[in-house]
Parts: structure tokens; C-alpha cells; sequence
């Protein structure tokens, strides 16, 4: 009996706050706000444990019950709204950009003071606006990217040469070691030091070959609107942040392509038909030969609307008390636009599930932030600035990949049989690392011989041979292993930094 009444004083103590704090919250939240519809969610803990390894997707599934705003709570304090449709995200970024501009700052990106000097997740003002600004003009305007041109292709030219190395070494049907996160991980310890001891060994005056390091190291400014100067560590965060931001995204977006065609295979040959006579056999893959490959392109819109890399963009924060939609949306509310959800919504596309390039022919519909159904990038204040250099590095890559080889499956997987899971880290990446097999094409020229219709221009000289043995491979090794994505970067910092002694300092103190 006593051990009952101890047991039950005991419950008592440990359940009444939890109660307290249930009501109280309901009630205050009735009273001020009326906020966007949403799972009730647990006392304390409110909806954390309802969301999964891949909340957007647990999200989009919530659409039907709840409409095209939703409301969570992550523990006490933290509300979520997500913005699950297209007209929502046309309404928050055409009308709202503002109030909604702000980041919220991870934890984990507060230690060594990461968000100082970061423009992703840095604080909307005026800081923010001089990093776009200057981003925008020094590395990201056409003239700009169109002066790496030569670097990029050196970095996709080396792609290419691994892969063939890789297959001439590869024994019949096996695959090759996987080391490429390895290799990426070294390259990106690289960088770090590189951005490290840069600052010391600036020659000041030499104009010849300035790069996007130099404008950040010679920066000065008014020290109104924008710093008299830039610190050390904000520019070892921005440097490092392009390549973590380009990085990752591209390259998962060239898997998940190469995956959909694989698993499609009459819009590969479509595509390679396409590549092939509007290049040839005789020459490589152009950045400038995008723009006359529609299909290619339909093929990568397809791609990212079926899997943006960023599923939720990256998340903002409101500035202030916000009226939105008809909902009262407190200031410091943490806001998620669901491209994933709205990339497949069948109120925005025909048969939103199958994987049809072709629904983008002929459409004005593009990923620059102007078409609310398909927003892999981001739209409004801010949407992607790496957009132009992402862009064409996705097409570059893809393309000379589809030009050099022809891409098959592993024996015993088949198109429906590839595993499509996401796994949610930095961004939501293939799962299972698409395991590939290609088969070279070797060029002699020239010769007597027609080659096969689909790769060759008619009354071709050249005699193609195709290697007898197919190679597999991991995708993710050959993109990451020459990082071809910010080879822009790499190779310039590269050079300039050969005559910098080594440093012991720690990369990001
Ligand atoms: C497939 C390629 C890429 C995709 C899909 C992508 C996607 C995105 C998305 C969704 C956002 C957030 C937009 C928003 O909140 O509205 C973003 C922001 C950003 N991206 Fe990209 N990105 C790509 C490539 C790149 C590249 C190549 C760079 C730079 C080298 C880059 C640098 C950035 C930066 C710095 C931001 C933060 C912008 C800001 O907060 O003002 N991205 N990106």
C-alpha cells in the first residue's frame, strides 16, 4: 500500500507539469495566432518523432489531410512551416521574399563561428547583400564562368581518362574499389589549408591571373553598406562554403540523371542520338554545345523535378510577425518550401510519378526560379547564386559522359530492379551509389568500316570498336574524384598557392 501511494505521489509530480504545459500551450496559441493546420504532435516533444529519415516525404503525405501550409513543432519552443504547393511557394516568394529572407543558424554551424562569414546561412542584411553582390559579379556573371571554360574542360577531360583507365585495368565484369569519398574528403582537407595560409603569401599588385581569392584578399570597401575589409576567417568560410555548397549538389544531381536514363533506356538513346549528331563522333562535349541539345536538357529539368538535391531549399526564417496565406506566422518561424512534394504534385503535372522528359519540350517551364512547380534552385532573394556555374557543370558532366561511353547496368540488375532510395545528409543523394558498367568506344581513324547508326554522323570515315569487356564502377568516384563540379576554384587556388608554405594552423579556427 505505501509503495502505492509513493508510486502514485511520485506520477504525479513527474506528469503534472507535462500536463500544465500541454494546456497552457494550446490555449495561448488558440488565443493569439491562428496558425496553419497540422499534426497535433506529443507534449514536449511535438511532432520531432513523426518526420522520419525523409521528412519531406512523411510531409508531402500530410498535404491531403492538412492543405497547402502545414504546422509542426520540434520540442517547446521551435515551430516549422512548410510550404507544400506551388501557389504557396508563388505566394511566399512573389509576395513574402522579405519577411521570410532570414536563415536559421544549425547549432552545429555555430561552433568556430562558421555562420560568420557564411552566405548560405548567414543573417539577411547588409553583409549578406555585399557577399552576394560580390560573388555575382566576380565569379558567378557569364563573362566570368565563360573565363574557366578551359579549366572545366581540363577537369572533365581527366574524368574521362580515369574512366577509361579504370576500364582498360578492370578485370570482366567486376567492379573497381570505391574510394572516392575518400579522395573527395583529402581534396576538401586540401582545400582548408589552402584557404589557410593563402592570406600570408598574397603579392599584392600582381593583376595578371586574379582570381576569385584575390578580389576577396584585396577587397576595400567603404565600410558603410559594406566592410572597409574582409577578415581572414570570413574568407576562409566563404571560399570553403562554394565548395561544399557546389559540390555535393551537383554531382548527386548527375547520379540521379544517369540513374533515371538508365533505368528509361528509350530516353537514352533519344538523348544519345541527340548528342551524337548534334557533336559528332570526332569531337569532344562543349560547354557551348548545351544550348542546342534540347532533350539533354529536358532530361535534366525531368531530373530535377523528380530529385532536387535540397528537398526543403535550404530552410529560412521569418524576420518578423508575418501575415501569411490568412495565417498569423510568428517572427523566428523556420520555413521549408517542399520541391520534392511540389515537383510531384499531380495538380501541377501529368502523371507527376513517371520519369518523361519530353513534358518539357517545347515548354517555357525552367529552374531559374520564375516557374513555382519546378524550384530545385530556389527562387527569390535567396535562390541559388551558384545557379549559372551548377548549371552548366551538370550538363557538361552528364553530356561527356553520355558522348565518351555508352552506360549499361551491372548483370543481374534491371531497370525496375535498381534501388531508387534517398538517404538525407547534406543533400538527398542516391542511397545505393549507382554502380554503373560502360563500355568504351575507341576511335580509329580511318577506316573501312560503317559504325553502328546510333553514334555516327552518315558517311562516316571512322571505324568505331567497341571494348569487348564492360567495366563497373561507382559514378560518384569518377565525379568526385576531379571535382569537376568547382574545378574553377580547385585549379586556380592550385596554382597560386604552390609557393605557400604548409601550415599547422587548424582550418576553420
Ligand atoms: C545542382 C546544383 C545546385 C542546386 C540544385 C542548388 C540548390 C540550391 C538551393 C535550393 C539553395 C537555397 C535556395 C533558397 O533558399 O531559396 C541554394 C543556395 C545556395 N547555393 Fe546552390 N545549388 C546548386 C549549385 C551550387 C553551386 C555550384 C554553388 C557555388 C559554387 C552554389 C552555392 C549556393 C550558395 C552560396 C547558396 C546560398 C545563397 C543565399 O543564401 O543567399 N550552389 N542552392
Amino acid at each position: 500500500m505505501e509503495w502505492e501511494w509513493s508510486y502514485l505521489c511520485f506520477s504525479s509530480i513527474i506528469l503534472l507539469p507535462v500536463f500544465i504545459l500541454f494546456f497552457s500551450q494550446k490555449k495561448t496559441t488558440k488565443c493569439s495566432y491562428k496558425l496553419p493546420p497540422g499534426p497535433p504532435g506529443l507534449p514536449f516533444f511535438g511532432n520531432m518523432f513523426e518526420l522520419g529519415t525523409e521528412p519531406y516525404k512523411r510531409m508531402a503525405a500530410l498535404k491531403q489531410k492538412y492543405g497547402p501550409v502545414l504546422w509542426l513543432k520540434l520540442g517547446t519552443s521551435t515551430n516549422i512551416m512548410v510550404v507544400q504547393t506551388a501557389q504557396a511557394a508563388a505566394e511566399l516568394f512573389k509576395n513574402h521574399d522579405t519577411s521570410f529572407a532570414d536563415r536559421f543558424i544549425p547549432d552545429v554551424n555555430k561552433t568556430h563561428n562558421y555562420y560568420q562569414g557564411s552566405l548560405a546561412i548567414g543573417r539577411y542584411g547588409s553583409f549578406w547583400r555585399f557577399q552576394r553582390r560580390i560573388c555575382t559579379v566576380e565569379m558567378f556573371v557569364h563573362k566570368k564562368i565563360s573565363d574557366t571554360v578551359p579549366v572545366r574542360r581540363k577537369c572533365v577531360d581527366n574524368m574521362v581518362k580515369w574512366i577509361e583507365k579504370a576500364a582498360n585495368s578492370a578485370k570482366k565484369g567486376s567492379g573497381i574499389e570505391n574510394r572516392g569519398s575518400l579522395d573527395f574528403f583529402n581534396a576538401m582537407k586540401g582545400i582548408m589549408e589552402w584557404s589557410g595560409t593563402r592570406g600570408r603569401a598574397v603579392k599584392k599588385g600582381a593583376e595578371k591571373g586574379k582570381d576569385f581569392l584575390d578580389v576577396l584578399l584585396e577587397f576595400e570597401g567603404t565600410g558603410k553598406d559594406e566592410p572597409a575589409k574582409l577578415s581572414e576567417h570570413e574568407i576562409k568560410v566563404l571560399i570553403v562554403e562554394m565548395f561544399l555548397a557546389g559540390s555535393e549538389t551537383t554531382s548527386s544531381s548527375v547520379e540521379w540523371a544517369l540513374t533515371e536514363l538508365l533505368r528509361h533506356p528509350q530516353a537514352m538513346a533519344e538523348v544519345k542520338t541527340e548528342i551524337s549528331k548534334v557533336i559528332g563522333l570526332n569531337k569532344k562535349f562543349e560547354e557551348s554545345d548545351i544550348e542546342n541539345l534540347p532533350y539533354m536538357q529536358s532530361v535534366i529539368k525531368e531530373s530535377l523535378r523528380l530529385h532536387p538535391p535540397l528537398p526543403f531549399l535550404i530552410p529560412r526564417e521569418t524576420i518578423q510577425d508575418t501575415k501569411f496565406m490568412g495565417y498569423d506566422i510568428p517572427k523566428g518561424t523556420r520555413v521549408l518550401v517542399n520541391t520534392w512534394a511540389i515537383g510531384r504534385d499531380p495538380e501541377c503535372w501529368d502523371d507527376p510519378m513517371s520519369f518523361k522528359p519530353e513534358r518539357f519540350l517545347g515548354s517555357k517551364i525552367d529552374v531559374k526560379g520564375q516557374h513555382y512547380e519546378l524550384i530545385p534552385f530556389g527562387a527569390g532573394r535567396r535562390m541559388c547564386v551558384g545557379l549559372p556555374l551548377g548549371h552548366r557543370m551538370m550538363h557538361f558532366a552528364l553530356g561527356s559522359l553520355l558522348h565518351e561511353f555508352d552506360w549499361e547496368l551491372p548483370n543481374g540488375v534491371s531497370p525496375k530492379s535498381i534501388n531508387m532510395d534517398e538517404s538525407m545528409g547534406a543533400t538527398a543523394r542516391k542511397r545505393d551509389s549507382l554502380k554503373v558498367c560502360g563500355q568504351v568506344m575507341l576511335m580509329l581513324a580511318p577506316g573501312p568500316l560503317e559504325p553502328p547508326s546510333i553514334l555516327e554522323p552518315e558517311g562516316s570515315k571512322y571505324e568505331l570498336l567497341k571494348a569487348s569487356k564492360s567495366f563497373g564502377f561507382h559514378l560518384q568516384r569518377a565525379l568526385e574524384k576531379y571535382n569537376i563540379i568547382n574545378s574553377a576554384f580547385t585549379i586556380k587556388l592550385q596554382n597560386h598557392t604552390k609557393s605557400v608554405k604548409p601550415t599547422t594552423q587548424a582550418p576553420l579556427d
